[in-house]
């Protein structure tokens, strides 16, 4: 296992957020995290890398647990896409991707020509080479993603974890970078990784045919292939409304809210 979890409370100080979670993320997998709002998706992703304390229970990363890896270590290993945000500070998209190359920099090291061949790579990977000397701030929300996926690959980490990938992007990128994932994870691109994400469109990990940890009231209600977990049932008692799941005539399984 790359990651694992087990037995973990999660939570900010006193405060208990979710427990007894136990899941593990396995070479070449893309695992998707759902759930409603404020359930504790982004507090699960800080205690799984190594940024908060669990409450109880451990995160082993490889077949340590993860409080005794240093930064570079979990660096090395894990690399962190967050959601894209334009930066107060004006930088080339290139200059972006190679900051994903600082952990396997020496002390004071600057990046080098292999540095910058290997974010120059990362960003060919994803079809964005064209964005390399833009400037970050000026770029779209999609492109701005991708740009930050590039620095997660230029960091040549085998497990990469996303918040919340696609949001605030229109349909388009949406799809575009939900094709981006498939391929690195399937090694399409690369030599194949294992992603973590978030997402709040139960359809994305149909799409994605994703492992699926589906969280409610602090705990994890099931976990498993989308297709086997991902019913109208169990979608309509996460998401607190009635919710059916059809399937498309290509065969493709699609979420239907009953809105009435
Ligand atoms: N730094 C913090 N200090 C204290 N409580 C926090 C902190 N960050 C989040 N929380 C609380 O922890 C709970 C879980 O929040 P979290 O952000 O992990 O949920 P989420 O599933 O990622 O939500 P969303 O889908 O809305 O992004 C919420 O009740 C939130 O108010």
């Amino acid at each position: 296992m790359m990651l694992e979890a087990r037995n973990l409370s999660i939570g900010h100080g006193k405060t208990l957020v979710g427990r007894g979670l136990t899941l593990s993320v396995a070479p070449g997998e893309v695992l998707c995290l759902l759930g409603p709002n404020g359930c504790g998706k982004t507090t699960l992703f800080r205690t799984l890398m190594g940024l908060l304390p669990p409450l109880a229970g451990q995160v082993f990363l490889g077949d340590r647990p993860i409080s005794t890896r240093t930064r570079a270590e979990i660096a090395r290993r894990i690399a962190y896409v967050p959601q894209a945000h334009a930066p107060p500070f004006p930088f080339e998209a290139l200059e972006v991707v190679l900051m994903g190359r600082t952990a396997r920099l020496g002390a004071f090291g600057q990046p080098g020509r292999t540095d910058r061949a290997t974010a120059l790579d990362a960003m060919d990977h994803l079809g964005i080479a064209d964005l390399a000397g833009r400037n970050y701030a000026q770029l779209s929300g999609g492109q701005r993603q991708l740009v930050l996926i590039a620095r997660a690959l230029a960091q040549e980490a085998p497990l990469i974890v996303m918040d919340e990938p696609t949001a605030s992007l229109d349909f388009g990128n949406q799809a575009q970078v939900l094709s981006r994932i498939a391929a690195l994870v399937s090694g399409a691109v690369e030599d194949g990784r294992s992603v973590v994400l978030s997402t709040h469109d139960p359809d994305q990990a149909f799409a994605l045919d994703a492992r699926v940890v589906l969280m409610h009231r602090g705990g994890i209600l099931a976990q498993g292939a989308a297709s086997d977990i991902l019913d109208g049932p169990r979608l309509s008692a996460v998401y607190d409304m009635p919710i059916t799941v059809e399937t498309t005539t290509s065969g493709r399984r699609v979420c239907l809210p009953a809105v009435s």
